[in-house]
């Protein structure tokens, strides 16, 4: 658990980060969102004190951040940013070895962890694991970023808009890989953007800043429904509230018993992608299936119009 209190950080006379307050919970996924220069980032380098706060404090499962040494801290903090900010002149094996390497684990640990992450994330190791990142695209490129990031195992990993320089096709490859993985590990994810739909795809919950301030803390949900401030609604988006409530929430919550003509949709497609399929296919209703392929019953366009309804 992350326990942010009371905290501050200015610059002379300038506030760039007001009175914070806000708890993370262990393997959840926290989304900062906020406009530019809102202190989204300032919050995020003071977890892993690249930035020091000027006042509050940051509790990590218990322990004052404050009383480790910030290099000690940064090695166990995984940190993924924009542009990947990967070492030019190391290979792809070296690079996600950083950490690793700085702790001491021995070869044999180290090879092996870099084997796995590179398989991972879908960069067979015997093509990449000695290029060099000028040799990479942009989306392998950040993929190995996300894998240096990981590879000491970390259990909180913060991430400073780390799909932001990709093409949207790869951008929700990239969230979903991003949501698996955490999973699998059961990483503590923070991480700042600013595209709403990839706030709304990836959150738990969602942070708003607004000039240094915390002006929201909640589930996409509920910021949908209850949000704080105008400036909450009009970043959500008054005509996306709708499709933002669809986008949260998977097909399998809606399924009703009944059976219903043409293709079927997995438990898993989100709500929203449920009722596009609905109305382009022209249907009322479709089929619904698990991993498996077996028939859970069906979705309808009526049920889904009960979600997307405001309060
Ligand atoms: N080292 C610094 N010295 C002085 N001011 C700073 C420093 N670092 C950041 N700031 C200021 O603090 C404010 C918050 O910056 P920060 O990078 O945290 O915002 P942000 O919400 O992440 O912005 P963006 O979305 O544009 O990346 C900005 O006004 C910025 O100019």
């Amino acid at each position: 658990m992350i326990e942010i209190e009371c905290l501050t950080k200015r610059y002379d006379q300038t506030t760039v980060v007001a009175d914070v307050s806000m708890v993370v919970e262990p393997r959840s996924v926290t989304v900062v969102v906020g406009t530019s220069g809102s202190g989204k980032t300032t919050l995020l380098r003071m977890i892993n004190r690249l930035v020091e706060p000027t006042s509050g404090t940051i509790r990590i499962d218990g322990e004052d951040i404050s009383t480790l040494p910030g290099f000690e801290l940064r090695r166990r903090i995984g940190y993924a940013i924009q542009g990947h900010g990967l070492f030019p002149h190391r290979t792809v094996a070296q690079n996600i070895a950083t950490v690793p390497d700085l702790l001491g684990w021995d070869k044999p640990r180290i090879t092996a962890r870099v084997a796995q992450l590179l398989e991972l994330f879908q960069l067979d190791p015997a093509t990449f694991s000695d290029r060099f990142p000028h040799e990479l695209s942009g989306g392998q490129k950040q993929r190995v970023g996300v894998a240096r990031a990981l590879a000491a195992e970390p259990n909180v990993l913060l991430m400073d808009e780390p799909f932001g320089a990709l093409d949207p096709i790869i951008r929700t490859k990239a969230q979903i890989d991003l949501l698996e993985i955490q999973k699998l590990f059961g990483t503590t994810i923070i991480l700042v953007t600013h595209d709403m739909d990839e706030a709304f795809h990836l959150a738990d919950r969602i942070a708003v800043m607004d000039a240094g301030a915390l002006v929201q803390y909640a589930t996409p949900s509920d910021l949908v429904r209850q949000p704080a401030t105008d400036f909450v609604r009009s970043l959500i988006g008054e005509n996306e509230r709708a499709f933002r409530l669809l986008s949260i929430d998977t097909v399998g919550h809606v399924v009703e018993p009944g059976t219903a003509q043409g293709a079927p949709l997995s438990a898993t497609t989100s709500q929203r992608d449920a009722l596009s399929e609905l109305l382009w296919s022209g249907r009322q209703a479709a089929p619904v299936v698990d991993d498996d392929g077996s028939s859970l019953g069906k979705v309808t366009l009526e049920a889904l119009s009960r979600r997307a309804a405001g309060p």
